[in-house]
């Protein structure tokens, strides 16, 4: 589903964000990205979701080598991409079924559709009944489901979570994990970047590890190995 080959990426200025970084995530996979503040894990998952190019090395993602996907291309790529911030970047003057339902929108689905895929994927992250809510009205974990749900909501293949939990504290962080479980589990292949070790020891995943924008491991995490912010 993610190939990296020997990728690095420099910013404009000269800054190597990332240095010759290579990995796979398999269809169906489930995995963490971690590392220190400024290690490089949102920039690899930029590069993913193309708004970002790599300036050494391939990226493939669900067959398609990134470096031969011109401009026009990028949205159409992105739709097999769903992807969750940790500020949920939520439209707070629409209702919660009008921000899951944009990426609908975007592609054309008329409202009919929209609204069984909006009510199909609020009932998913347990917000049936909050379609007519504003963003305000809803607690943080609410809205950071509200985010999931809008990035689930067209059925990518594919979910990247930057810091999904970083405003959560441990009860909701492990909701939030359990509802990534719950669509690897259903073949939906899931990149998590977290710097939360707690919550990556309890989960039991596969663990990439960035530092100073190389990646230093790759395997089941353990407790012991915890870097400190
Ligand atoms: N657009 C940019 N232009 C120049 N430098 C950048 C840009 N984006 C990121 N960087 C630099 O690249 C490095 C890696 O940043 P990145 O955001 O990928 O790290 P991160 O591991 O996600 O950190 P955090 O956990 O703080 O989000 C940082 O030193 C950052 O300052």
């Amino acid at each position: 589903m993610i190939h990296f080959e020997q990728v690095s990426k420099n910013y404009p200025g000269g800054f190597t964000a990332l240095k010759n970084v290579s990995f796979r995530l398999e269809r169906g996979e489930m995995a963490f990205l971690t590392g220190h503040s400024g290690a490089g894990k949102s920039t690899l998952l930029r590069l993913i979701s193309l708004m970002e190019r790599a300036t050494v090395g391939r990226v493939a993602i669900n067959g398609h080598d990134l470096r031969k996907v011109g401009r026009k291309q990028v949205p159409y790529l992105r739709r097999d991409i769903g992807i969750i911030f940790q500020d949920h970047r939520l439209l707070l003057e629409k209702t919660i079924f009008d921000n899951v339902a944009l990426p609908l929108y975007i592609e054309g689905y008329t409202q009919g559709e929209a609204r069984k895929r909006v009510q199909a994927a609020l009932d998913k992250v347990g917000l049936a009944g909050k379609e007519r809510h504003f963003p305000m009205m809803l607690s943080g974990g609410e809205q950071q489901r509200v985010g999931i749900a809008r990035a689930i909501v067209n059925k990518p293949p594919l979910l990247l979570a930057d810091e999904p939990t970083g405003n959560l504290d441990p009860k909701l962080s492990m909701e939030i994990m359990r509802l990534f479980e719950s669509f690897n589990d259903v073949g939906v292949s899931v990149l998590i970047a977290t710097h939360d070790l707690g919550l990556i020891a309890r989960m039991r995943y596969r663990t990439l590890s960035l530092k100073e924008g190389e990646m230093i491991s790759d395997g089941l995490a353990h407790q012991g190995e915890a870097h400190h912010e």
